[in-house]
């Protein structure tokens, strides 16, 4: 029959919403637990002193519930807020590792940038509904995170 389904129209249907933004920061890959020697052999030139940038696009995904009344899994405009809060104010032009007290002692690779980024978004989001953290740190370089 035209328009039916397995599910009625009342059953609880999950749903995952994303929101992308860009943020451009600088960094280089230096581990305080390796030598001078092993940081060049592991990272090339990324381990440049100087550092070099990115323009990362990072897509947070939320996944919950569609809320029968709302029609909504949460606000995105609500999404939109903690982005900014969590990734766009504390890392957007900024030195990863001079301005953000945390690479102080871990490497700013893109996976640690990934997990920075969803440890500070479990705190702003509901309970849940936090479903991962994509980061396109270049057009061929892409690391997903999903808390686990
Ligand atoms: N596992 C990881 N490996 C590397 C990371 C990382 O974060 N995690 N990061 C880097 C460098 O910081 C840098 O991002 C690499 O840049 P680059 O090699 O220039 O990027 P592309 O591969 O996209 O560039 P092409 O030279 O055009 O292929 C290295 N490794
Ligand atoms: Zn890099």
């Amino acid at each position: 029959m035209a328009g039916s389904s397995a599910q009625s129209s009342t059953a609880e249907r999950i749903g995952y919403i994303s929101r992308i933004e860009s943020f451009s920061t600088c960094h280089r890959l230096h581990s305080i637990h390796l030598s001078d020697e092993e940081n060049k052999e592991v990272y090339g030139k990324c381990n440049n002193p100087n550092g070099h940038g990115h323009n990362y696009k990072v897509e947070v995904t939320v996944r919950g519930k569609i809320d029968a009344k709302t029609g909504m899994v949460m606000n995105l405009t609500d999404l939109k807020k903690c982005i900014e809060e969590v990734i766009m104010i504390p890392l957007d032009h900024k030195n990863l590792d001079k301005d953000v007290p945390y690479f102080t002692t871990v490497v700013s690779t893109t996976e640690n940038v990934a997990v920075y980024i969803w440890d500070n978004m479990v705190k702003v989001l509901p309970p849940g509904l936090l479903y991962e953290i994509k980061i396109h740190e270049t057009d061929k370089n892409v690391v997903v995170y999903r808390g686990e």
